[in-house]
């Protein structure tokens, strides 16, 4: 595991773009393609500046989402629909290179289908992210995975849905954690003093009823891209 603790959210942005950018070129030069799981909430605008700075080949990325909100894409909670706005237009990223949920789904027999949808395009039983871009919630939550929630115990679907997000809205898609802990790379970009206690819980007390303290890749590398402010425990 990789702690790297930066002083401000401006050298965590450069700080991701060149992980990002090493990790995908060498995805692309050993494999052809660079399959990436996006997250929502904050680290979506570290994500979106950071990327307008990456050198890469953008047409060999294929990005799914590390869960997504089942909202309309217009919502301005919708994963997708806010990548769609703030970045796809200043990157050359398309949008069918995106894996998207169907959007707006919200009776229970078709939100079920919708994780179908999304695990059939990530391919076969072999299939593996070469990087998972994850943030954490103050509750330390990631993903759509919420502390008690008894879908931090999935074992066998690869994609999953909620009706119940303690966090707004309620019906979430999310990847569980055999997905997650298959990744090559899962990378954490966390920010401010709010989320000090779970970095603490996570990385000093080792305590495994946070849930992104789950996040333990059985191949790949884990790193935790933190501003001193999240580190303040530390
Ligand atoms: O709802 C979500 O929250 C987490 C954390 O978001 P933050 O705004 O507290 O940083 C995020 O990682 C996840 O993708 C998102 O759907």
């Amino acid at each position: 595991m990789s702690t790297i603790i930066v002083s401000d959210e401006q050298e965590l942005v450069n700080k991701l773009a060149s992980h990002i950018e090493t990790i995908a070129n060498d995805a692309i030069e050993n494999r052809g393609k660079f399959f990436v799981g996006f997250s929502g909430g904050s680290v979506l605008n570290n994500l979106c500046e950071c990327l307008q700075t990456v050198d890469t080949e953008w047409s060999k990325w294929v990005v799914a989402f590390c869960d997504e909100r089942v909202v309309p894409e217009n919502s301005e909670d919708s994963t997708f629909g806010t990548y769609k706005r703030e970045l796809i237009p200043k990157t050359k990223l398309v949008e069918k290179q995106f894996i998207k949920i169907k959007q707006g789904v919200s009776d229970p027999v078709r939100l079920k289908a919708n994780p179908n949808i999304v695990g059939k395009r990530l391919g076969s039983e072999d299939f593996v992210f070469d990087l998972l871009l994850l943030g954490m919630g103050p509750d330390g939550h990631t993903c759509s995975l919420f502390p008690g929630h008894p879908l931090l115990n999935e074992t066998s679907l690869k994609v999953a849905s909620l009706t119940d997000s303690p966090k707004f809205p309620p019906e979430r898609i999310t990847l569980t954690f055999p997905t997650i802990n298959k990744a090559r790379n899962c990378m954490f970009a966390i920010c401010g003093s709010s989320k000090a206690e779970m970095i603490q819980r996570i990385l000093k007390d080792n305590d495994d009823d946070v849930p992104a303290r789950r996040v333990k890749p059985h191949s790949g590398s884990l790193y935790w891209i933190l501003d001193k402010h999240s580190a303040k425990n530390l």
